[in-house]
């Protein structure tokens, strides 16, 4: 049998949720990366560095014994962050402060409202080397929702450049043959995250046949060409630019399966098996240990992980749905077969 042993992988962009949610889901993290950056988009978001300490100890008592998963924790900014806490958080470990733009996706109601207003804090960040992650949606109601990604770009992302050009900015979970361009165009303090979903699925996966609750998230599912970009860009001369976020984000089934369904998908429980098909069908499975297990770490200051995983060229069913607490939650792929399977030893 065809197998693929790979330095372990890492996370760079995960909701882990919290309490009931937190203990359902971070096992399926836990069990085949060694680190994840996780987002601070609770309710109420992580904005102190007390709160986000808290928040670290919580996911540590949640981790399965013997576990030697790390979190890196992040903090949300708000029109209210200011320089100090800038380097209050570097003095704390904190890796990252996560830009929502106010009302762009879920739990972002504290989201900033205008980032120009913020350039002393970015400019504080770039001075301490922390990074500045951003989902890069504009939420002007007039902007089309396919489009915010691109106007994104116009409107923010390279003005803030401009204006603090040694800001080491992810752009996260990158939808867009523009957004592809962008980070390859700039120099290298510029990065972006890609998720499974945006590198296996199309428009039409989500709409054609029926509406597919389970494969909405945000930024939204776009036209085949831009995967066929997104694709090109992880495998192509730039591919140390990007790296593996899942930005796997659980949901009760009922919140997804609703007249006002949530935005995320959960792909934790298969994630590294996702994405070697994906490399696989492009006939770069020789990229896929860089994407999953080196650039990111390289981008955040970070040594490799020192221990390995290995995957089996053998299908897996998925299960079509996982405990969530008292809730249930639908996995991606539920119900068919993944072409990968982790290895796991104990
Ligand atoms: N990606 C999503 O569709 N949802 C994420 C939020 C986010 O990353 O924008 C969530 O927290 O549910
Ligand atoms: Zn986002
Ligand atoms: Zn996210």
């Amino acid at each position: 049998m065809q197998t693929l042993t790979l330095i372990r992988p890492d996370d760079m962009h995960l909701h882990l949720r919290d309490g009931d949610a937190l203990r359902a889901v971070l096992p399926f993290t836990a069990r085949q990366m060694g680190r994840a950056v996780i987002m601070p988009n609770l309710k109420p978001p992580v904005v102190s560095v007390a709160d986000a300490l808290a928040y670290q100890q919580r996911i540590q008592a949640a981790l399965p014994a013997g576990s030697r998963f790390q979190p890196l924790m992040t903090l949300y900014l708000t029109d209210k962050t200011t320089p100090a806490l800038v380097r209050e958080a570097k003095a704390a470990g904190i890796v990252a402060f996560k830009l929502y733009p106010a009302g762009a996706t879920t739990n972002s109601d504290s989201g900033v409202t205008d980032l120009f207003k913020l350039l002393p804090v970015l400019q504080e960040m770039a001075a301490q080397q922390l990074l500045f992650l951003v989902h890069g949606e504009v939420t002007d109601p007039e902007i089309d929702i396919f489009d915010r990604e691109a106007v994104f770009i116009e409107r923010i992302l390279q003005p803030v450049l401009a204006q603090v050009p040694d800001l080491k900015v992810v752009f996260e979970h990158i939808t867009t043959a523009e957004a592809a361009q962008l980070v390859m165009a700039a120099g290298n303090n510029v990065a972006a995250s890609v998720t499974p979903q945006h590198l296996l699925l199309n428009r039409n996966d989500l709409l054609v046949g029926g509406i597919r609750p389970h494969h909405y998230c945000l930024p939204v599912l776009k036209r085949e060409n831009h995967r066929r970009a997104l694709v090109a860009a992880v495998t192509g001369d730039k591919a140390h630019k990007f790296f593996l976020g899942t930005d796997s984000a659980p949901h009760a089934q009922h919140a997804k399966e609703n007249a006002c369904g949530c935005a995320g998908m959960f792909s934790a429980h298969a994630a590294i098996e996702l994405y070697a098909e994906i490399f696989e069908r492009a006939g770069a499975l020789d990229k896929l240990e860089a994407f999953a297990s080196k650039n990111g770490a390289r981008f955040y200051g970070l040594p490799e992980n020192s221990d390995t995983i290995t995957l089996l060229k053998q299908p897996q069913t998925i299960m079509s749905s996982i405990a969530y607490g008292h809730e249930k939650l639908v996995p991606m792929r539920a119900g068919e077969t993944v072409a990968w399977t982790v290895r796991y030893d104990n």
